[in-house]
């Protein structure tokens, strides 16, 4: 130990469920035209960054074996996308402490690329003007501008143009999670698969989820739900239809795959509905892991202040 002090930064960041997603045609470069209705939940990553010698990563917590900790990383290709950008020559460590799931849908990669955009950005003290972090976290995955707004957003071309929508209240949500995982390229090949044969028209934002959340209406959210990618998720892992079906059972208000699956998203009248549906659904064992959470909550914030912080 040398008792030096390392200057640190922590940025939590939450996961996402799609409250609408459609899904239109293939565009030139490869990807679908979306419109969508992100909304953040309290289900998060800890992502901290410190200056060090090199460049590093390290991942803890329950799913840290199935996250590569090496330069595949999308947490690490963001602070090397920050950093040349910005002609930044300051090598940092990555740690992750995650709970987000892995390849559930719930875009626990997106989130720590955000984060670390943000960590990065203060650590270096770079205050990037807005737009532009946005843009190097839209080179990084469709879902990571989202993950720097947070709470609940309209989202429009691959998925990076994202716009808030007014909400109100907090709505409580149960989250069936299946460890297998599902790889959202896969998920929209299958969607692809499956209405080959179909016209398919460019996506438009339903009025009825908007509407739902400007009147905290949960009952007209769970009406409102919907995911184009549910079948082709579905036609993948057959079983998270008895998933979906075992939560209705037990009292879900809605059941809805979270992205491109394979967790299962559950929308409870309030907080009791959600703590006994987790029971219930623990009970049926549908499931390899129920997880409770709120929305909507901020995107990716420090944490920790951006003073001095001791490495012992
Ligand atoms: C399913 C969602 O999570 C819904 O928000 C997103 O659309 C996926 O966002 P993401 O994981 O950030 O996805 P990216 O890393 O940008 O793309 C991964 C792969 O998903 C497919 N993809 C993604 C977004 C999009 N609008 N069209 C696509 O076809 C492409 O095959 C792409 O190669
Ligand atoms: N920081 C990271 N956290 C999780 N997975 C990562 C990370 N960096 C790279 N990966 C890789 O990306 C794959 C997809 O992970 P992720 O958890 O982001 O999926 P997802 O939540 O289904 O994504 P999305 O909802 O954005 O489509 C993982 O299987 C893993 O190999």
């Amino acid at each position: 130990m040398t008792g030096r002090r390392t200057p640190a930064i922590e940025v939590r960041v939450p996961a996402k469920v799609n409250l609408e997603l459609r899904v239109g045609p293939v565009r030139d470069d490869g990807f679908h035209a979306l419109s969508t209705v992100y909304h953040a939940v309290d289900i998060v990553d800890d992502v901290t960054v410190r200056r060090a010698d090199d460049w590093g990563i390290e991942v803890t917590g329950p799913y840290a074996d199935r996250v590569p900790a090496d330069d595949t990383n999308l947490a690490y290709r963001a602070a090397r996308l920050l950093a040349s950008d910005r002609g930044v020559d300051d090598p940092v460590h990555i740690e992750i402490a995650k709970t987000i799931p892995v390849a559930g849908g719930m875009a626990g990669g997106s989130a720590d690329a955000a984060a670390t955009l943000v960590g990065c950005d203060a650590l270096w003290g770079l205050d990037t003007p807005r737009p532009d972090l946005e843009r190097l976290a839209a080179r990084l995955g469709s879902d990571v501008p989202f993950l720097l707004t947070g709470g609940t957003a309209l989202g429009s071309g691959r998925g990076e143009q994202v716009v808030p929508v007014l909400t109100q209240g907090t709505f409580h949500w149960v989250f069936a999670l299946h460890h297998g995982g599902l790889s959202t390229k896969d998920v929209y090949a299958e969607l692809d698969r499956l209405r080959a044969d179909e016209p398919v028209a460019d996506p438009e934002p339903g009025q009825d989820v908007m509407a739902a959340l400007r009147a905290g209406d949960v009952e007209q959210l769970a009406s409102a739900l919907h995911n184009d990618l549910e079948d082709a998720a579905c036609s993948l892992e057959p079983h998270l239809r008895t998933t979906m079906a075992t939560g209705l059972e037990q009292g879900a208000l809605a059941a809805i795959v979270s992205g491109s699956g394979p967790t299962v998203a559950f929308l409870a009248r309030d907080n009791t509905a959600a703590l006994d549906l987790m029971v219930g659904l623990s009970a049926e064992a549908v499931a390899d892991e129920v997880v409770h959470g709120r929305g909507p909550v901020g995107g990716a914030h420090v944490t920790s202040d951006p003073g001095l912080r001791s490495t012992r």
